[in-house]
């Protein structure tokens, strides 16, 4: 049985392009963008990949992505389910304002504490372990039985939504996870064990 599960970080946004934060505010992609949730399906096409079910957060970036992806694999048919448990963290007040000013503004140090600490969230926003909290409930209820039951199934979501998952799935702490960056449009191939360990991971960079 292959329980083969692949996560993909959207393409670039509008606002990743214009280094704004981002989180909830539901932006699209860039040409730029467009081209890499592309070249993603390309690679996953000529990995020889097949899925069986999708899942995408609310968020138009990812599931442009998705939609991009599947048009590449000729798998436009596939079942989608999006959902806003696999959104990007919410940046709370922070949401807009561009990451250098914040940076002039609150000092560096303070700045990497909101985007890059686990348990420290940015002003009426959330931490990764708050993002973590919703994400992985949804991940072990509704995605993770589908992948130990031998389901083929790909994920579209976001850099901190993704982070959550990975930390659980490689069992990393939330210090080893912050370190974690995730390239847009770079798919994150896993092959897992029936107890959800991981057998086998790749990714496809370049
Ligand atoms: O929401 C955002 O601004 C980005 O998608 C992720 O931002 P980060 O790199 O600051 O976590």
């Amino acid at each position: 049985m292959e329980r083969l599960l692949v996560l993909v970080r959207h393409g670039q946004s509008e606002w990743n392009l214009k280094n704004l934060f981002t989180g909830w505010k539901d932006v699209d992609l860039t040409d730029k963008g467009v081209a890499e949730a592309i070249s993603a399906g390309k690679k996953l096409k000529d990995e020889g990949l097949r899925f069986d079910a999708c899942y995408t957060s609310a968020l138009k970036r990812a599931q442009r992505t998705l939609d991009l992806m599947l048009a590449e694999l000729g798998q436009n048919d596939l079942p989608i389910t999006r959902d806003q448990a696999l959104n990007e963290r919410d940046y709370g007040d922070l949401v807009g304002l561009n990451k250098d000013d914040a940076r002039e503004k609150w000092g560096d140090e303070q700045v990497h504490v909101w985007r890059r600490s686990y348990d420290v969230p940015p002003p009426g926003g959330e931490s990764l372990k708050d993002t973590a909290a919703r994400v992985l409930p949804y991940f072990k209820e509704h995605i993770l039985p589908r992948v130990l039951g031998g389901e083929r199934i790909l994920v579209s979501a976001h850099g901190n939504s993704l982070r959550a998952l990975i930390m659980d799935l490689e069992k990393m702490s939330g210090e080893e996870i912050v370190k974690r960056e995730l390239g847009t449009g770079v798919p994150m191939i896993y092959r897992l064990n029936e107890d959800a360990s991981v057998a086998e991971y790749r990714d496809l960079k370049g």
